[in-house]
């Protein structure tokens, strides 16, 4: 069974301890969501997690310590979705998909039938056929964001973390990506991705990681960490909490808004 454990990671930048001694343990099967204010750490906490950034503390999966690894093999055990979407060139979706392959070939190694079934398939699982040979620099912004995913689908990896995932999706889009990354966790992978809605966090998310300041503030299943309590604390927001559908309603709630100005 992978396990990945997260001991005392912490990140300083510019002299601030943005992220400060984050520890975690997720087996797979997980998809655990990254929550907390903006400036909280959340994208440096992924950061660190892919020594991205200088951090203190340590990363195993399965007990190897990611940080002896070369980058290649470490990227063929981690994918990293950046919250940047910016592609400058206008490459198509399958050859900017198909850079997920790199980790997997030596340097200008053609590619292989496993290569093209990996992008083959990501490309169906994000819906993305009909654009496959779009310049990616010709799509939406929410169409451009599939592709990334897609690519850092195309990496098949045991881990995948995920910044802002949900960035620019429509709610359609949103809802089959936190379908996929269930899906990919029951298949065995571990998935962190952070997120600003907490209603889908909340419902599809086994686990969460509230950070504020740069540290945990609360971990654990949705219904212990979503408590307007805790909410309130740490966003500064009072929020309505409630259960429709089979699962949480999470809603920030402006309650100092007046009759008057909603006239
Ligand atoms: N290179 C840097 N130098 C100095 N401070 C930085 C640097 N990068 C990020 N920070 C600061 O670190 C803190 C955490 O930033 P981070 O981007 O990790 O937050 P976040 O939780 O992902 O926020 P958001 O929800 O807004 O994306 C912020 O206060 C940010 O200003």
């Amino acid at each position: 069974m992978s396990v990945l454990t997260i001991e005392t990671l912490s990140a300083t930048l510019s002299g601030r301890r943005v992220v400060d001694g984050v520890s975690l343990t997720l087996e797979k099967g997980g998809f655990t969501g990254l929550i907390g204010p903006n400036g909280a750490g959340k994208s440096t906490f992924l950061r660190a997690c892919l020594g991205l950034v200088p951090a203190g503390g340590t990363l195993r999966l399965d007990g190897v310590d990611l940080a002896t690894l070369r980058p290649a093999e470490r990227a063929r055990h981690i994918a990293y979705l950046p919250q940047e979407r910016e592609i400058a060139w206008a490459m198509s979706v399958e050859a900017v998909v198909a850079l997920g392959r790199l980790p997997h070939h030596a340097r200008f190694a053609a590619a292989s039938a496993q290569d093209r079934a990996a992008v083959d398939a990501a490309i169906a699982r994000m819906d993305l056929a009909a654009f496959r040979h779009r310049a990616v620099t010709s799509l939406s912004g929410g169409e451009r964001a599939r592709v990334l995913i897609a690519r850092a689908l195309a990496q098949e990896t045991p881990v995948l973390l995920a910044d802002e995932p949900l960035a620019g999706l429509d709610p359609q889009h949103q809802i089959a990506l936190m379908r996929l990354f269930r899906e990919l966790a029951a298949e065995g992978r571990i998935v962190i991705a952070s997120m600003h809605d907490l209603t889908l966090a909340a419902r599809w998310c086994d686990r969460l990681l509230l950070l504020r300041d740069g540290r945990a503030f609360a971990e654990g299943p949705p219904q212990t960490v979503l408590t307007a309590a805790t909410l309130s604390q740490v966003y500064g927001v009072e929020t309505f909490i409630g259960e429709a559908a089979g699962g949480l309603i999470v809603q920030p709630l402006d309650l100092t808004r007046g009759k008057g100005e909603r006239d």
